[in-house]
């Protein structure tokens, strides 16, 4: 699962700092949401050894039972100009701390198993020998766990076993206690959003499918949608002047109160097609938020499947409840649960939360649903698969719960395939389904270039991608480890990178994440952990590195860039002795996104055709599978059914 806990039952492998700012000068250490460890802020945390409290660069020893090792040089050193003796951060901070494999297994964006990438020593040597550098950098924190496992100066990347997964004597990271900053703040809430292409205008030319008893006629202004004037006011701020297909659609359908499934493409504006009319309504009622002695019940709750994600659709509630009675709360892994059960303690409207996290707080009696009048699952169809299926239905079923009909449950994505929406049926009432273009096809206003590449010379021809141009570029992964090493290639290459991936600290995900927004670093490398949800103004470039498994995730993982009228590129290195099995999905996508198909990819039975799992319609069939189509022009792609 993605979440993880505080419990102290796991800790966190330590992984490398690849390819953070190397500017060094940026003060994390009060108010970047640190604190002290000796707060004992946690009573399910490790509490684990660190300074935190001084952040002086200690170069691998902790202030903590003298635990040796850890990691040398580390980014707190670093970053604030006083470890490492200079030059390349980023390769002291690998020297120090690569090669890691992990059997932490919280999160299962890209599992860390050794890849064929490195198998047979493809990136043998990297990394090797680079260790003993850089010892000044760095908190030292604990890494052996008995007191050792210093791996101060072994760089190694390179060893196999390692890379292989063969990691049962690897030291141990304990987990921080980690409190985020507001990173938002009133002057800059309404600067948060990706400002509307050239081609926003088009949005309107996709053809819409709605299906179900009863359908609201969609607006067709936020003017005339009938929200509040002070929730106006703030969409009118967000630089929302017209409003989206799915938002047209789904504002009418949630402010009458039906149960909604809806899908629309990438970037084109979901988290305020759920969140204006619910805070619409919850401003309407004018009714303060539910504490029922130490429990908090928020009215609506909105569980997603990534925390960055959590972390993004509370900013976005913030922002269209700025200034207004409407509180929203944001629980996530990783973070303190002392402090975010404070926070809670507080009383909120809205819950945004990661799954684990939600259920153990509803577990440990701190949050019930008993007043939840709105549960939005964004993401549905991740968040109905089987990694977290139990989750939502343990909370779906939870004895505070109010039944299918007594609470609005309202489901979101781009993609939905067939068996998930059969699915999540079970959890509607009466629902809706609005089918904006064809469910699981990628947005038109990506580029998709297909280029064959063998694993071997993937590398090569990404370093010679990104020094040709200085675009602002995710690069997707398989496993965390190659996330890590490839961060660090590129830093070798003077190109400044940082990566996010499942097994890095909390601090770490979202700093990364803070240096890519800022243009710190141009180039984030990410397992499928950022493949969902995430908008990050001026994306360029999504380069697939490795092929993901499934075409939903292609999907989503190019939706990162060509959002709300913007044009994007995409790029993906298809390795065919790796990749066949996605050939002809990727076929048909590319088709319905009106792009080329490359020869090579129509060939050797690629084409194929595609399965009929992609739910591009109401699977209720009857009088609810015959959609209406509200659209006024054609579609430009024919609709298949695959
Ligand atoms: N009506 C609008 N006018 C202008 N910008 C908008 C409008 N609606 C949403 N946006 C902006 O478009 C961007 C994408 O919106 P959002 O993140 O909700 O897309 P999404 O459909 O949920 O994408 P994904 O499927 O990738 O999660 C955001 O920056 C959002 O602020």
């Amino acid at each position: 699962m993605d979440d993880d806990w505080d419990d102290g039952t796991e800790s966190t492998p330590v992984v490398s700092n690849v390819g953070v700012a190397s500017t060094g000068g940026r003060q994390f250490s009060k108010g970047r949401g640190y604190k002290p460890v000796e707060s004992n802020d946690d009573e399910w945390g490790s509490g684990g050894g660190g300074d935190y409290e001084s952040n002086r660069p200690r170069g691998g020893r902790s202030d903590r039972g003298n635990r040796r090792g850890g990691r040398g040089g580390s980014d707190f050193g670093d970053r604030r100009g006083g470890g490492g003796g200079g030059g390349n951060n980023y390769r002291e901070n690998n020297g120090n701390s690569n090669g890691w494999s992990n059997n932490h297994n919280d999160d299962e964006w890209g599992a860390s198993k050794g890849s064929d990438s490195y198998d047979g020593g493809h990136f043998e040597g990297r990394g090797r020998g680079r260790g003993g550098r850089g010892g000044g950098g760095g908190r030292g924190r604990g890494g052996g766990r008995n007191g050792e496992g210093g791996r101060n100066g072994d760089g190694d990347f390179g060893n196999r076993d390692r890379d292989r997964g063969d990691d049962k004597e690897e030291p141990q990271r304990p987990k921080e206690i980690y409190v985020p900053p507001e990173r938002t703040t009133d002057d800059n809430i309404f600067a948060t959003t990706i400002t509307s292409g050239v081609n926003f205008i088009k949005l309107d030319e996709i053809e819409v499918n709605v299906s179900g008893e009863d359908i609201p006629t969609p607006i067709t202004s936020f003017e005339s949608s009938g929200l509040r004037p002070h929730i106006l006011g703030n969409v009118l701020k967000s630089g929302y002047t017209k409003p989206t297909p799915i938002q047209k659609y789904a504002l009418p359908i949630v402010m009458k109160g039906r149960d909604l499934m809806g899908c629309a493409q990438t970037g084109s504006g979901k988290t305020a097609a759920f969140l204006l009319p619910i805070i619409n309504s919850l401003l309407a009622s004018q009714e303060p938020p539910v504490m029922e002695e130490s429990t908090c019940q928020p009215r609506c709750i909105i569980v997603s499947p990534t925390r960055e994600l959590a972390i993004q659709i509370f900013e976005q509630s913030k922002k269209f409840a700025h200034n207004s009675i409407i509180k929203t709360v944001v629980a996530y892994g990783g973070t303190s649960v002392n402090h975010q059960r404070t926070v809670l303690s507080n009383g909120c409207h809205i819950l945004v939360a990661t799954p684990g996290r939600l259920n153990d707080f509803v577990k440990r009696g701190h949050v019930n649903f008993a007043s939840c009048g709105y549960f939005v699952l964004d993401e549905a169809d991740r968040m109905l698969d089987m990694g977290f299926l139990p989750t939502v239905e343990e909370m779906l079923g939870h004895a505070t719960m109010p039944s299918t009909g007594e609470r609005q449950t309202l489901m979101f994505s781009a993609t939905f395939p067939e068996d998930i929406q059969h699915l999540a049926g079970k959890f509607l009432f009466n629902y809706i389904f609005v089918a904006v273009g064809i469910v699981g096809s990628a947005s038109t206003d990506v580029e998709q270039n297909i280029h064959q590449v063998t694993k071997f010379d993937k590398r090569e021809k990404l370093i010679a991608m990104l020094q040709k141009n200085d675009e602002k570029t995710v690069v997707f992964v398989e496993t965390k480890k190659i996330a890590d090493f490839l961060a660090t290639v590129l830093s070798e290459n003077d190109i400044k990178a940082t990566s996010i991936h499942g097994d890095r600290l909390q601090r770490e995900r979202e700093d990364a994440l803070w240096d890519f927004k800022k243009g710190i670093c141009k180039i984030l490398v990410a397992t499928g952990v950022a493949a969902r949800g995430l908008d990050i103004e001026g994306v360029q470039h999504v380069i697939n590195y490795d092929l993901p498994k499934s075409i939903d995730e292609y999907v989503h993982r190019i939706g990162r860039t060509g959002r709300v009228g913007n044009r994007g590129k995409a790029t993906s290195f298809f390795d065919s002795s790796h990749d066949t099995g996605l050939a002809s999905q990727l076929a048909v996508i590319l088709k319905q996104a009106g792009q080329e198909v490359p020869d090579w990819l129509g060939s050797a039975g690629f084409n194929s055709g595609a399965s009929d799992n992609f739910g591009g319609r109401d699977i209720r069939g009857g009088d609810f599978g015959r959609a209406q189509n509200f659209s006024t022009t054609p579609a430009e792609e024919p609709e298949e059914e695959w």
